[in-house]
């Protein structure tokens, strides 16, 4: 049984400016906790197994899973009572299949699309009691079943390996599928930073441009030419960007008649954009152009690290804001007109209680506030409590951005503001944006890493 815990580590010099930075993570069973080498070189050229952290898997009880290696398969049981397979591995371990599942997922032309690797079978013909006639270990080392219709399955150990139901093997692929595992920071973080153009040319920097977007959270990209159509180029990268009402990119500057607070030279409080959408873009690009003499600089917090020290210091706020819905309303005309609303906790979590997104800018909260009265106040403290957590200067991270830097980062994680400027006519302020969305973003990554590391 494993349980999963919070644990305090210590990074490596190598994510950290100064001394030593405690970090809070998640690790599963009894091992030591795991230490993500986060390299901030120019080059960033990261590990998979780097920003995987070693320790993070579960203990197996197959020798190796999901990881290569795979050992051959040493014999197969059918468990007739209990309607399970039982492959038995050479070296060690064995693993129990349903025959229910193994007929759902059998390989062969007849049940698969090749060409799509899409399941052809349908669930009406799926006899979902099947029993089976005979199980064997062929020559050349697959598990084969004839079926009681004698319509025959053969798989392959390593597929079935990685598909092995032990909780210890579930949970190492989820985290090879996800990458779920984050590391979280505060005002110390050095930021991670790529070349970008080495990250448009380069597949092992834009493998690990993406496994540090995804585990710490925000890159920085250096070098980027100094003209408009940057961010699109890097979304082609990835595949497509995330169309909103602020078009397809959008130009962050001092605009008359501004259908955004972003669009002022005022001070941005920390926030993630888009609340006011019910799945708000999980990704968000921004390349600076211009920036203003003073002022203008950005401020970002780690969101699911605050989230998890509210959680700790003030239970009762945290409840709030994961349980309360809280109206978001936008209205206006840019790509074209809209007139949004939407309903979000402040702190999204998931069923297992793990903080997956927060939903969080002052600026479009609405004013109709669709709670009891009672309720009213505790909304405002916690609330309070939990903006107040990341404005303490040792949570808080600032940076300014030059002419040519574009930073990336989750915008379903990090909260994010900038301080007011002064706005010169003969030379604005400029910054372009754009959002994608995770799954694009996670597509890339999983075809990055095969490519890479040429596994499946
Ligand atoms: C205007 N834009 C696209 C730069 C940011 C919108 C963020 C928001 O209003 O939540
Ligand atoms: O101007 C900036 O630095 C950030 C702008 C921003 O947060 C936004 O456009 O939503
Ligand atoms: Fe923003
Ligand atoms: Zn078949």
């Amino acid at each position: 049984m494993w349980t999963t815990t919070i644990a305090r580590c210590t990074l490596p010099t190598m994510l950290k400016r100064s001394s030593v930075l405690a970090c809070h993570t998640l690790r599963t069973g009894g091992r030591p906790g795991w230490a993500a080498a986060i390299s901030s070189s120019p080059s960033l050229h990261l590990t998979w197994r780097q920003l995987r952290g070693h320790g993070t898997q579960a203990p197996s009880p197959l020798p190796s899973n999901a990881l290569g290696d795979s050992p051959g398969v040493r014999q197969v049981r059918a468990l007739e009572q209990e309607r399970l397979l039982e492959v038995e591995w050479e070296g060690s371990g064995q693993s129990l299949y349903p025959y229910t599942w193994l007929r759902d997922n059998c390989q062969c032309p007849l049940c698969t699309l090749q060409s799509a690797q899409a399941r052809s079978l349908l669930l009406s013909q799926l006899d979902i009691h099947t029993g089976v006639d005979r199980v064997q270990v062929t020559d050349n080392n697959k598990v084969s079943i004839v079926w009681p219709d004698q319509h025959t399955s053969e798989f392959d150990p390593e597929w079935l390996r990685k598909r092995c139901f032990s909780p210890a093997a579930r949970q190492a692929l989820q985290e090879e599928l996800f990458l779920n595992e984050r590391t979280y920071w505060d005002s110390e973080l050095r930021i991670p930073t790529a070349n970008f153009e080495e990250v448009l040319h380069d597949d092992k920097a834009a493998l690990a441009w993406l496994l540090a977007l995804r585990r710490v959270g925000i890159v920085y990209l250096k070098g980027a030419p100094v003209e408009q159509g940057q961010v699109a180029r890097l979304s082609q990268r990835i595949g497509y960007l995330r169309l909103t009402f602020y078009g397809h990119t959008w130009q962050v500057q001092d605009k008359s008649q501004a259908n955004n607070v972003a669009y002022t030279s005022g001070k941005l409080s920390l926030h993630t954009d888009y609340p006011a959408l019910h799945y708000p873009p999980g990704v968000q690009f921004l390349h600076c152009l211009s920036q203003a003499g003073e002022g203008g600089e950005s401020e970002a917090v780690d969101g699911f690290h605050m989230a998890d020290q509210l959680r700790r210091e003030d239970p009762e706020a945290f409840r709030t804001l994961t349980s309360l819905r809280v109206d978001f309303t936008d209205t206006g005309s840019d790509y074209c007109d809209f007139m949004v609303q939407s309903k979000n906790h402040i702190i999204d979590v998931d069923s297992d209680g793990r903080v997956v997104r927060i939903n969080y800018n002052n600026a479009t909260r609405d004013s109709v506030l669709d709670l009891p009265l009672h309720q009213v106040q505790a909304f405002y403290s916690s609330l309070k409590a939990y903006v107040q957590l990341m404005m303490r200067p040792e949570n808080m991270l600032t940076y300014k951005m030059e002419p040519g830097d574009l930073v990336t980062f989750d915008n379903w994680r990090l909260l994010h503001g900038r301080k007011s400027f002064q706005s010169h006519p003969d030379r604005m302020r400029h910054l372009e944006g754009a959002y994608l969305d995770w799954d694009e973003v996670m597509s890339r990554l999983r075809i990055l890493f095969k490519s890479v590391h040429g596994e499946s």
